[in-house]
Formats: C-alpha cells, structure tokens, sequence
C-alpha cells in the first residue's frame, strides 16, 4: 500500500505543471457526471408531467429540457475526454523524456547487466500502458464513481424500499466479477509475457537475417515462431473464454435484478406508492449505477497494471550512474583542453599516467582483470598496446575514459587526478574510432558531426578530407545529406571506418583511441583507412590497440599486456630482442 501512495505521489507531481488543466478536466467531469443525473429527473418528468398526465406542452417542454441537459452533458464529455487523454500524452511525453535523459547517463556496465532489450521494453510499454491509463482509465473510473454515488442518492431520495432491493442485488453482480475478473486478468498477463516473447523472437532473427539465409535456417526460424504465434492465440483464447462469460453473466445477471425490482417497482406504481416517473427515474439510475460499477471493476485492473508499470520507471529513475561525480567542487576545467597557445603542456609531460592500476569489473568482482599497472604516455607520442585476446586492453580504454571506477590506484590526466574532474570534461580528452564504427541512421554529414554538433559545414568536410573519406562521399547522389540506413548497410566496411575516423578528427581532441580492426579490408579501402589514421596519429597523442605489424613498427612506445599485467615496454626493435613473449606475439599475430 506504501509504494501505491508513494507511485501516486510520483505520478501527482507529473501532473502539477498542468494544475488548470487538471481542475478543469475535473470540473468537465462534475458538470458532466451530474448532467447524466439531473436526465433522470427529466425523464421523470416527462413521464408524469407530459405523458401520464397526457399534457402536449408540458410533453414538449420537458423534452426540451432533456434535450438541454443532454447537449450540456455532451459538452462537458468533449471537455472530460479532450483534457484527460491530453493530460495522458503529456505526462507520458514528460516521463518518456526524463527516463531518456536518466538512461543516457547510465553506464554500459548497467546495459550489460540490464538486458537493453528489457530496458527498452520497459520504456515503450509501460510509458504507453501508463498515458492510456492516465488518459482514459482514470478519467472513466473517477466519472463512474461520481455516477455511482450519484445514482445511489438519488436513488435512495427516489425510492428507499427498492434501493434496499438493490443493495441486495449488488453482491451478486460482484461475485462474478471479482472470481471471472482474476481469471481474464491472469491470462491477460500470460497473453503479455507471450507477445514480449515473440517480440524477441522477431528482433533476433529479422536483425541477424544474413546469419539465418546463410546456414539456411529461415524454416526452423519460422517454425518457432509459429510456435510462439500459437502459444499467443492459446492464451488468447482461455481469455477471450473468461471475458465474454463475465460479460454475459454481468448483462444476464443486472437485467435480472432490474427485471426482478422494476416488477416490485411496477407493484408499487399500481398500488399507488410512487409515479411511474419515478419509477422510471429509478431504473434510469439503477441502470446508471450499474454501469458504473461495471466500469470500475474493469478499469480497477488497468490500473493495478499502471501501478506496476509506474513502480518499473521510477525503479529505473532510481538507478544511480555507478561513476559518482567528483567529491569536490565538480571541476569542469582542465589544463589539457584549452587552446594549445595556452597549453602549459610540455612534450616531455606525460599526457596521461596510470599509476599501479587494479580493476576488476564490479559483475565479477573476484575476477581482477588488470593488476598493477602503470606506465605513462608522453604528449605527441604514439603508444601501442598488444596482447591476446582478453588481456585487457578495451578494459583499458573503459578504465581511461572512466566507465568505471578503479579498485586501486590512479589515473592521471595531465596532472589532475581523473576523479578530481566532470566525468563529462575526462571524456573530452577522449576521441574513440572503435574497432567496429558505428554508424547511426541520420546523413553522413550528422554522422561525422556526432563528435562535435556544432561543426560547420566547412570543418565538416575538412575532417572528412583528412580522413579520405570527402572522395567517396561525394560520389554518393545526395553527398553530405546521404541518409545512412539502420546500421549503416549502404556503406562499405572501409567507408564506416573512414566516417568514424573523420568524426575522430572533427572532435580534436588531446588524446586518440584506437582500437585498430582485426577485420582485413580489401587492398584499397584498407590504404586509404591507413593513410588517415596515418594523418589523424600524426596530429594527436594516439594510443592504439594494435593487431598489425605496421603500426607497432611505427609507434614510439609499445606495451605488452598478459592477463592485466604489463610484462614488456619498448620500441619493436628493443621488444624482439628483449621480450620472447612479444616475439612469439610478432611471430603469431601481426606478420
Ligand atoms: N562487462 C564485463 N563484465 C565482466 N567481465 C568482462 C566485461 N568485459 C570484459 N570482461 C572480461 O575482461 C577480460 C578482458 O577483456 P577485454 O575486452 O578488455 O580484452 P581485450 O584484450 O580487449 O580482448 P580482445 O582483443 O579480444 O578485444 C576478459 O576476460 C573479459 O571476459
């Protein structure tokens, strides 16, 4: 029950802004609830005033009347809905955009823990569960409770004898409702779990199409999912059997009672206890409270569902950034990102230090992945990491641009400590061309300026000139403004890896990362990522994953990791004839 009140707190205080909004839609609600009422009193009217007394013009005016009420009760119905289902997509549209910005924060370690799948999942579902609810849930279950309440009073004003009857007849109506209500509700639920379910099924295949044509598994792929398909409409059908019982038992069961008290009613009208008016009024508002109840029972489970979509947001909202902001006054600053007239850095100042380094991810923490490591890179230079595979060294960019937080020891950025800085300034010494490029669905244009949004057109085009990428753009029809699809699937390996470099130089930052592809490229794409790579090293401080002979030929400085460890540093002359270990690895991996 604490976490309802504190669910609807949080939910209240979405909708604070639109207070007037709010007030009116209540207002909308009231006007309109009691329009609905008041009919009653006119139907009444017309039954003993026009009809039963056989008056022409009291008939006429008291259909008037009704008519009148009716016109305002369908005013203020426009009003209730138009600003309850507003209010709906609003707070969704603010929820969705305050998850949004807490989500970007979150680090891949939450991805890799969290499923992506599920967190996007929960963003789209519940957001959309929780703005219908808003919008329309909401709104029918407080004008049902209004009509309920309503109806009941003027009921009992109309008739205490036959309300009592009614009141005996409502436990009845209810029984059914609460058992058949779990039921379809359960299999609702199920009926979820399937579509979220082939949902997955969907994404992995239709993502990884080319896997699946090429070993020929497009049958077994159907297959399963028919399966799924299937598992769905069983589900489906066990609640589709519930529901439409509960609806046939809730008409067959409420027309009953009402069949049962009209006729208690009609006795009464015969014997001259009350009006036929009155009794009609009395039906109108027994079917009126009726109805009701019947709303509030079915908008009761949608609500339940918000509840529990609203406690998964706030559960995500609540999911702190695991790299907690510097304890000091957060530092912005740094000596290494101002103009390089000002830069007090000296070419024989280390640029970045580590300093006996101990890490281990916080998913494994047993597992120590880099143990004691310390070595540091000169501004200017070009530093090369090797190793095999899971030595450690894409944990070594993570550990740089800080994705995580060290178990031990320190990195030094210039001469400030990186926890000292704005997890936002360590990250802007950093330009990343990862080993895969990424590319994203916008124009190529977009894609290299991800690294610096406000670029001009012109520094655009030169980044892509440096990284010999301006040729073969403009051979595209549409040139800069070229959409590049999902997954940039117009594009060549080669071409990606040349857009990602020229976003590397757009950024012009201190300090590259490279993590260079294992994937070989075919002769010429592969010269002409070389040659930019060539020109963007040249300009910054590179450290670089290498996997080729020709690029640890060329570094100053190369350090060879083995489960974390540092075991070699040197030049490639001095490491072949010192390190066996970085010989075999010459022998093995890059010639
Ligand atoms: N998010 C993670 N959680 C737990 N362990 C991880 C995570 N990422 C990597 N590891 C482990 O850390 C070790 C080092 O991985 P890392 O990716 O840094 O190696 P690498 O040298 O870059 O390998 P490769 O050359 O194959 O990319 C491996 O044993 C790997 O299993």
């Amino acid at each position: 029950m604490n976490s309802s009140t504190s669910i609807l707190k949080w939910l209240f205080s979405h909708l604070r802004p639109y207070i007037t909004k709010v007030a009116l839609a209540l207002v909308a609600l009231f006007v309109g609830a009691m329009a609905w009422l008041i009919l009653g009193q006119g139907v009444r009217l017309v039954v003993d005033q026009g009809f039963v007394a056989g008056d022409e013009t009291m008939l006429l005016q008291s259909l008037l009347l009704v008519l009148g009420i009716a016109l305002i009760g369908s005013v203020a119905t426009y009003c209730r809905f138009y600003l309850m289902v507003w209010l709906g997509e609003r707070v969704c549209a603010d929820i969705r955009k305050a998850l949004f910005s807490h989500l970007v924060t979150l680090s891949p370690n939450f991805y890799a823990e969290a499923r992506t799948g599920e967190v996007i999942s929960r963003f789209t579902s519940d957001t959309t569960l929780l703005q219908s609810v808003v919008g329309t849930g909401v709104s029918m279950a407080l004008r049902s409770l209004v009509m309920f309440i309503g109806a009941i009073i003027l009921m009992a004003i109309t008739s205490t004898t036959l309300t009592f009857y009614v009141f005996i007849a409502v436990p009845v109506i209810l029984l059914p409702i609460k058992l058949l209500g779990k039921k379809v509700r359960h299999f609702a639920k199920v009926s979820q779990d399937d579509v979220a379910t082939m949902g997955t099924l969907i994404d992995e295949n239709l993502h990884e199409i080319h896997t699946i044509q090429s070993y020929n598994h497009e049958s077994q792929s159907v297959a399963a999912f028919d399966n799924s398909a299937e598992q769905i409409m069983r589900s489906a059908a066990k609640r589709i059997h519930y529901r439409a019982l509960l609806i046939a038992l809730i008409m067959f069961i409420s027309l009953s009672s009402i069949f049962v008290v009209g006729w208690i009613g009609a006795l009464d009208v015969i014997a001259g206890k009350v009006t036929p008016g009155e009794l009609t009024a009395f039906v109108f508002y027994a079917v009126l409270a009726g109805g009701s109840i019947a709303t509030i029972s079915e908008v009761i489970g949608d609500l339940q569902k918000a509840a529990g979509a609203s406690e998964r947001i706030v559960e995500l909202m609540n999911t702190q950034a695991d790299i907690p902001q510097a304890n000091k006054a957060t530092d912005t600053s740094s000596a290494l990102l101002q103009e390089p007239t000002q830069m007090a850095q000296s070419a024989a100042d280390p640029i970045l230090s580590l300093n006996n380094v101990n890490f281990s991810y916080p998913s494994v923490p047993d597992k120590q992945i880099i143990h004691d490591l310390s070595f540091n890179v000169k501004t200017g230079q070009k530093l090369a990491i090797v190793g095999h595979s899971g030595a450690g060294k894409s944990t070594l960019f993570d550990l740089m641009m800080r994705f995580y937080n060290l178990d031990s020891g320190e990195i030094l950025l210039g001469k400030q400590k990186q926890t000292e800085l704005d997890v936002d300034t360590v990250r802007r010494h950093f330009a990343l061309v990862p080993q895969d490029a990424v590319i994203f669905a916008m124009s190529v244009a977009d894609n290299i300026r991800l690294s610096s949004p406000d670029a001009s057109d012109e520094a655009v085009i030169e980044a892509a000139k440096l990284a010999f990428a301006h040729e073969f753009i403009e051979g595209f029809v549409n040139g800069y403004d070229t959409q590049l699809g999902e997954r940039g699937v117009k594009l060549s390996g080669g071409q990606k890896q040349r857009i990602a470099i020229a976003r590397a130089v757009l950024a012009k930052r201190p300090i590259l990362l490279l993590d260079e592809a294992t994937s070989a490229l075919d002769a010429s794409s592969e010269k002409y990522v070389k040659q930019a790579l060539d020109t963007l090293m040249n300009q910054t401080t590179t450290i670089i994953i290498a996997h080729r002979l020709s690029t640890v030929i060329n570094a100053d400085n190369i350090i060879v990791l083995e489960h974390g460890r540092l075991i070699a540093q040197g030049t490639h002359e001095s490491l072949l004839e010192s390190s066996p270990v970085y010989k075999e690895f010459v022998d093995l991996q890059l010639s």
